[in-house]
């Protein structure tokens, strides 16, 4: 403590007698007294507060951290617990089925500060039926007649799978995909990539759920297009298989319209799954719920990401352009940074505006020495010098005045006997 009043020049402060008698300097427990005396003692008050907010910051995020579970989603990257939101950039289908495009918004992804690029790989013969494959696909984003015809052109092979894997491991990124189907699971296992993702169509096929769980990599489960009942079970069939797991709050539509964004169902996982991380996979237009979700909790984040929204393809309109990517990476660290303690105390930084606005106990009218005071004498006003804060107030009632004191005077510790 000694050190602390030297370090901030008022080691006189805590000698007084009527701190420890009239207005007791709080334990480290107890909540924190404002100060009351003058702007040395509010320094120090400050100090202190400063000293156990970060013990309680400390206890409080380890409290924390013993529910909310946390893993290594990719090496050296943990996620959950109080480590950043882990932003994916979801490229999915949104190269046109180019390499070179694809290669470009692998690096757009990492300059743009996300942690992972993400693809969605399919065995097209193991995804669709024969029947899926030959209906005609009439739509303004189809590449091809049949809807095989378009998904064949978006397909990457496993060849160029290996050449993107190796581009961004050169660069400096993660690299997945969802395996849309059991083979394609198994060839992202050949891959070796760092954490599978179960897309929201895959979130109540139970076979792969339980076939991908067991190989042992971390998983990031949409689900989209599910109830809370399948939710349950895809936490209780995953869980018994592999304790590395997220589930990410979804709706599938594209562009998401908010009124379908339902973020509160982030809450709903959060009580329901307290030993997984929860987080979102939004397919809104721009950044905004994406951030909030952060600020509720989100763990894990994704967003289809494009080079040009106005491409053909289903998701470019729902997609976030590279500046629109930066700025959500942003916000996020910006709001993570903001979300801070829970802990409430004055804080060193509002020391100045304390010092400026801070009210204290005013006399109302003059009171003169050896007046016992009682509450229609005081005001509460800014004062000079600052005085008694107005919450201890009522304390003064009763108190004998040792001095004359003027009307519109601050009332001062050491004027009380
Ligand atoms: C549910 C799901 O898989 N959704 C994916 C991820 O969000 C989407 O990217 C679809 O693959 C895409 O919207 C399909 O578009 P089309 O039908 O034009 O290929
Ligand atoms: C469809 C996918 O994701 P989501 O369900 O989160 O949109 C995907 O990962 O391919």
């Amino acid at each position: 403590m000694r050190a602390l009043s030297r370090a901030v020049g008022f080691s006189f402060l805590f000698s007084h007698p009527l701190s420890r008698t009239f207005f007791p300097l709080h334990s480290a427990h107890e909540p924190c007294a404002l100060p009351w005396d003058d702007g040395g003692r509010a320094v120090v008050t400050l100090a202190v507060a400063q000293e156990r907010s970060g013990r309680e910051r400390e206890k409080e995020s380890q409290g924390q951290q013993r529910h909310i579970r946390k893993f290594e989603l990719c090496p050296g990257r943990m996620i959950g617990g109080s480590h950043p939101c882990f932003i994916i950039a979801e490229i999915g289908q949104n190269h046109q089925g180019d390499i070179e495009i694809a290669k470009k918004m692998i690096k757009m992804a990492k300059d743009c500060g996300a942690d992972c690029a993400k693809f969605q790989k399919s065995e097209l013969e193991y995804k669709f039926s024969k029947r899926a494959l030959e209906r005609p696909y009439n739509s303004k984003h189809s590449w091809g007649k049949t809807y095989g015809d378009h998904k064949r052109h978006l397909e990457f092979s496993h060849d160029q799978y290996r050449e993107l894997k190796k581009y961004a491991d050169d660069i400096g990124i993660f690299l997945t995909a969802s395996g849309m189907d059991e083979m394609a699971v198994e060839f992202l296992h050949e891959l070796d990539v760092p954490f599978f993702k179960v897309a929201s169509c895959d979130a109540n096929n139970f076979p792969y759920l339980e076939k991908t769980a067991r190989k042992g990599r971390p998983m990031v489960i949409s689900t989209g297009m599910q109830s809370m009942e399948t939710i349950r079970r895809v936490y209780k069939t995953v869980k018994e298989h592999n304790h590395k797991f997220t589930l990410l709050q979804c709706t599938s539509a594209y562009p998401l319209d908010p009124k379908e964004v339902n973020l509160s169902v982030i809450r709903k996982y959060q009580e329901e799954f307290p030993d997984v991380p929860i987080g979102y996979s939004g397919h809104e237009k721009g950044i905004y719920i994406t951030v909030a979700a952060v600020a509720m909790g989100a763990k894990v984040v994704e967003r289809h990401v494009t080079l040009d929204k106005t491409w053909k393809g289903n998701d470019h309109e729902a997609s976030l352009e590279p500046s629109e990517l930066a700025e959500l990476v942003r916000a996020i660290r910006l709001v993570e940074t903001a979300m801070g303690s829970p802990v409430k105390q004055m804080l060193p930084c509002e020391k100045t505006c304390h010092d400026k606005l801070g009210k204290s106990v005013i006399a109302k009218v003059k009171i003169p020495k050896g007046t016992v005071l009682s509450l229609d004498m005081f005001a509460v006003k800014v004062g000079e010098p600052k005085g008694i804060p107005p919450e201890h107030m009522q304390q003064l009632v009763g108190k004998k005045i040792k001095v004359d004191v003027e009307e519109d005077d601050s009332i001062l510790a050491d004027m009380i006997e």
